[in-house]
């Protein structure tokens, strides 16, 4: 598979402030790459580099098989980026608005009209075409932006937060746009903080913290790879669910008491199976009577959890 995207030690400095700190990845053609971090992580700074918007403090771009820094015009051609928000035209109609930028691109009569037509269907929206943008929802919204972003068929996209404030549905037929975009071989970065929502559409993820890229890869291998870092288990108690949580206190582990279930309790550990046998035992040994001992498998957030409580890396 070819690479889209290559990024070697970008580093963004906002005077002392590093945004962005020797993040280096490469993306495959044709792959929808979730950037996940909470705010302030670097995601933003990232794609305005990418987007040819924001210069790098150092670092090498490459993208379409150009670098950034020698071509960044050859780059911008082949882009299409989406920001958060993006405007519409309220009082024109969803076709006469992607009209509107299709012959800003030099695209002319039935050709021009031609894409109007595919992008909406890319996007699936032909059956809004007649009506006004200014009474779409939001995320019909974002997918009329959308089409506008496609219409000269970038081979890169870049959106920021493209799924904020959307509802679950809407969210669902994002994801079957974008990935109907990328079955035309375009490459694409979505960026979000909520790493669940990315999860849904990402083919590959990559989770940024304090600048820096502290996960990488398929969405279930990093889960995976994080289960040794934290996991959840499930006590189930013949009583003494308050001793026990005492007990776990004074070992430090954090646990909760389920409010619906009286003889559960949930316990966050650092560490995988080891930890968990360990705590087995050493709950067997201080005499609690275990009737159930369950590990749960670690959530998307919980994993961005432990990524966002790991003690910084020094310099
Ligand atoms: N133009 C700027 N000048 C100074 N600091 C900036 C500037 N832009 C961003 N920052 C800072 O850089 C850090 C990274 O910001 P960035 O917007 O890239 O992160 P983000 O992950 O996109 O966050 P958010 O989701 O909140 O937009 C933050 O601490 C932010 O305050």
């Amino acid at each position: 598979m070819s690479i889209a995207i290559e990024l070697q030690d970008l580093r963004v400095d906002y005077g002392d402030l590093t945004a962005v700190n020797n993040l280096s990845l490469t993306i495959d053609k044709g792959e929808i790459y979730g950037l996940v971090g909470p705010n302030g992580a670097g995601k933003t700074s990232t794609l305005n580099v990418l987007a040819t918007l924001l210069v790098p403090t150092y670092g090498h771009v490459r993208m379409a098989g150009y670098d950034l820094d020698r071509d960044p015009d050859a780059i911008r051609a082949r882009l299409g980026y989406m920001p958060d928000l993006a405007p519409v035209v309220g009082n024109l109609r969803v076709w006469e608005f992607l009209d509107l930028y299709a012959a800003s691109y030099g695209l002319a009569g039935t050709e021009k009209s031609k894409r109007v037509d595919e992008c909406l269907e890319l996007v699936k929206l032909a059956d809004k075409r007649d009506v006004l943008c200014g009474t779409l929802s939001r995320g019909m919204t974002q997918r009329v932006v959308l089409a506008k972003t496609l219409l000269h068929k970038p081979e890169i996209l870049l959106l920021d937060e493209p799924a904020s404030g959307m509802d679950p549905l809407a969210r669902i037929d994002l994801k079957d746009a974008l990935q109907s975009v990328a079955t035309t071989g375009a490459t694409i970065i979505i960026s979000s903080h909520i790493l669940s929502e990315l999860a849904e559409m990402a083919t590959s993820i990559g989770i940024l913290h304090k600048g820096r890229l502290r996960e990488h890869g398929d969405v279930h291998d990093v889960l995976a790879s994080m289960e040794h870092a934290i996991s959840k288990v499930e006590i189930e108690l013949v009583d003494g669910r308050e001793a026990c949580r005492d007990w776990l206190a004074s070992h430090n582990l954090t646990a909760t008491l389920p409010e619906k279930q009286p003889h559960r309790i949930h316990v966050e550990l650092a560490g995988g199976k080891d930890a968990q046998a360990t705590l087995l035992k050493d709950l067997v040994q201080a005499n609690f009577q275990i009737h159930g001992f369950q590990a749960r498998r670690s959530s998307l957030e919980d994993v961005m959890r432990a990524i966002s409580t790991e003690p910084e890396e020094s310099e």
